[in-house]
């Protein structure tokens, strides 16, 4: 079926929405199984897209969408750079509607804009994790759920360093966004947190709790013996110490520029009065805490969860934007269906300052579809376990081991921020 997907600009004025952006957010809304909000705190919920793109699949006489789609423009670290990646989200079709291919609908028309636009690569997270491979989507970054026994915790460095200070919905935006702008390019796949994101953050007030505030959240800031601002961690009460008399402390964002700075984070997420626990579901696979303290038990590493799929739509400019730790040439032959990756690239390091990646005519050394090349791309899964799970095809003998060398990144690809 023939799906006409149509573009809405939103428009917010004094922190509401229009009334068409309201409808459609009522819609995504509807489909993420979100609760019914009124009129007023839906078009509070919706100012948060201000400046972005929504897509929608209109039938005829209905107002409100029966499929829908959210992206922006949003910078990514990558190994060595950044990059401007299309950003997507609220993905939604009608309970009614599904299974027809709105989602494909609205999300092809998204890529063929993002590619018209020159935007070389696109990135989400999802609700399920078996969706979006069929769209060229490669998972290049995993969490891992970490949790301090703060009673326990013994700092290899005992003394606190620096000074902390607590934000509010004022001085959060202002003070953090520039702290996370640089803490980001430490981690490869870390995006920039979009502008209508703070409050939220700190308020609780988001359209998935149906705009209910979150009274229990805390924001901290940490700076040097200078006065320069290192990290911050936002955090929630998950339980309060009413009932048992200890606390559970959940944390929503942490983001340190400095191992100074991360350190200090912990100690006072550490020091919290009445407090037994921390956690943090959506940590980087190698946190450095366990290392921080003096015995590394108290940390318990829990489960694994996927967060960032990347597709890649132009390959020249894509891989020409990060960096490489060594000097190779290696031709890989891309399968894409959609055509946007596709083609035999070879992917030339030898000027590491301009790394090139052009169409050749030689034969390839690897075999791998795009998806695969977008799991690869900011060096977050290893080509030789991919060649052992048939994903990658290896036409020249230990092909996969240079790809290893080549593609590897300076530290563990991890974004903390879903979205
Ligand atoms: C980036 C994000 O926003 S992630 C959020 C995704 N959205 C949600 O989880 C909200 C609740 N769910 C929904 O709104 C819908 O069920 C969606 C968006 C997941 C799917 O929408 P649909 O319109 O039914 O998908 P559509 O018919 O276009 O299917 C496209 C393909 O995905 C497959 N697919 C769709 N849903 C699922 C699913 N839940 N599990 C596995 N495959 C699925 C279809 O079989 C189809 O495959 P094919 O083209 O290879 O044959």
């Amino acid at each position: 079926m023939n799906h006409q997907v149509h573009r809405l600009v939103p428009h917010v004025t004094d922190g509401t929405a229009d009334a068409d952006t309201v409808t459609w957010a009522r819609a995504m809304q509807a489909a993420f199984l979100g609760p019914r909000m009124d009129p007023g705190d839906l078009a509070r919920a919706a100012a948060a897209y201000a400046g972005q793109r929504l897509r929608g699949v209109w039938e005829t006489a209905d107002p409100a969408p029966v499929a829908t789609l959210r992206s922006w423009d949003a910078q990514m670290s990558v190994p060595g750079g950044e990059l401007a990646v299309d950003a997507i989200s609220s993905i939604g079709v009608r309970s009614t509607h599904r299974r027809r291919g709105l989602l494909r609908a609205v999300l092809v028309d998204d890529l063929a804009e993002a590619v018209r636009t020159g935007t070389p690569v696109a990135a989400l997270t999802s609700t399920q994790g078996s969706l979006y491979e069929r769209f060229g989507f490669g998972l290049a970054t995993w969490t891992r759920s970490i949790s301090l026994d703060t009673r326990a915790a013994r700092f290899r460095v005992p003394e606190p360093t620096g000074r902390l200070r607590t934000l509010d919905v004022a001085t959060l935006p202002s003070a953090a966004a520039p702290v996370q702008d640089r803490a980001r390019r430490r981690h490869p796949g870390s995006m920039a947190r979009d502008a209508g994101s703070w409050t939220p953050l700190l308020t609780g007030e988001v359209g998935f709790s149906g705009m209910v505030p979150d009274r229990h959240r805390h924001a901290v800031l940490w700076s040097d013996a200078t006065g320069r601002p290192g990290g911050y961690v936002v955090y929630r009460v998950a339980r309060g110490w009413g009932e048992t008399g200890v606390a559970e402390v959940a944390v929503l964002d942490l983001q340190a520029t400095t191992p100074e700075s991360y350190r200090e984070l912990w100690r006072h997420l550490a020091s919290l009065d009445l407090v037994g626990t921390v956690t943090w579901s959506d940590a980087s696979v190698d946190e450095p805490l366990p290392w921080l303290l003096a015995d590394p038990r108290p940390v318990a590493l829990g489960t694994s969860r996927e967060m960032l799929w990347l597709r890649i739509l132009d390959v020249p400019a894509a891989l020409g934007a990060r960096r490489y730790p060594v000097t190779d040439r290696i031709v890989l032959a891309v399968d894409d269906p959609a055509r946007h990756a596709a083609g035999t690239w070879a992917v030339d390091t030898t000027d590491p300052v301009e790394p090139r990646a052009t169409t050749t005519g030689d034969e390839p050394d690897v075999a791998l579809d795009a998806a695969t090349l977008g799991a690869l791309y900011l060096g977050g899964v290893d080509p030789r376990v991919l060649a052992r799970a048939g994903r990658l095809e290896e036409r020249t003998p230990g092909a996969a081991g240079r790809l290893a060398r080549l593609f590897a990144a300076p530290s563990v690809p991890w974004n903390g921020i879903r979205f």
